[in-house]
């Protein structure tokens, strides 16, 4: 039974939005979340205006205003539950989340990871993919854990790196594809397909996902929303 109520949502970010900006235009065109608020750790984010011109609340809380990261996230935590929400996104917030914080949120926290994790976890993925020579590269979408990008992988996307690729070509390239990843992963999470099991493993349709799907692998590719 696929799940059609919108799922309330928030959506954590730090910087520019455009994974946000793309959660906005799907939810806009039938993907059945409710972006009730957007929150940044930085005041400046452009992606408050782009949540303002959507006409979505936002909310700032800036970690530096915290004297250790267990207090911001105390915070932070305070904060999102006054909107109580079904699902939360991480869209280019780049701080790393305490092991309580992700506790709370089980199974329905989800990051975008500019990388085919497990390779090139953390930062600065695209210099570190060029430097290491790969000829292919990508995104995920995977729960938050603990696990700083550890989490279980529920979908991917691949691009070539092409001959003189720049770390800034590379992410556009990059870009474009977490802009179709991430709110298909969505969709089925808010539809009631995706759901994080008691053994931490990840099930689509009641199947274990013993490895990330792969876009160009979907068959249906009216599943992309
Ligand atoms: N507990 C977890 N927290 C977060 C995860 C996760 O999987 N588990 N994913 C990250 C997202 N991320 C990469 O996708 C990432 C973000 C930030 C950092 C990091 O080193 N942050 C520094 C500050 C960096 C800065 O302010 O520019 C920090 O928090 O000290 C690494 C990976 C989100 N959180
Ligand atoms: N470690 C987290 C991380 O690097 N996230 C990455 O930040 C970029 C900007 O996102 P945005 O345009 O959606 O703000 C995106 O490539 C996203 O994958």
């Amino acid at each position: 039974m696929v799940r059609q109520t919108p799922v309330s949502t928030l959506v954590l970010i730090s910087g520019g939005g455009s994974n946000l900006q793309a959660l906005i235009d799907e939810s806009r065109r039938g993907l059945p979340i409710a972006i009730d608020a957007v929150i940044s750790n930085e005041p400046q984010a452009y992606g408050l205006v782009r949540a303002r011109d959507a006409g979505v609340a936002t909310r700032v809380l800036c970690h530096r205003g915290f004297p250790d990261r267990q207090g911001f996230d105390r915070a932070l935590m305070r904060l999102i539950d006054e909107f109580r929400p079904g699902l939360i996104l991480l869209a280019g917030f780049m701080r790393i989340l305490t092991p309580a914080f992700v506790a709370r949120y089980r199974g329905r926290l989800f990051n975008i990871h500019p990388s085919l994790l497990p390779d090139f976890r953390g930062l600065d993925t695209h210099r570190r993919a060029l430097a290491a020579g790969v000829r292919v590269h990508g995104a995920s979408v995977h729960y938050v854990t603990a696990d700083l990008d550890g989490g279980p992988v529920v979908l991917q996307a691949r691009v070539p790196v092409l001959p003189g690729d720049s770390p800034e070509v590379l992410s556009e390239r990059v870009l474009r594809q977490e802009h179709v990843i991430y709110p298909l992963a969505v969709r089925w999470f808010a539809e009631g397909r995706l759901v994080l099991g008691d053994d931490g493993r990840p099930y689509l349709d009641g199947q274990v996902l013993d490895r990330p799907r792969l876009l160009e692998d979907l068959t249906d590719r009216n599943q992309v929303v």
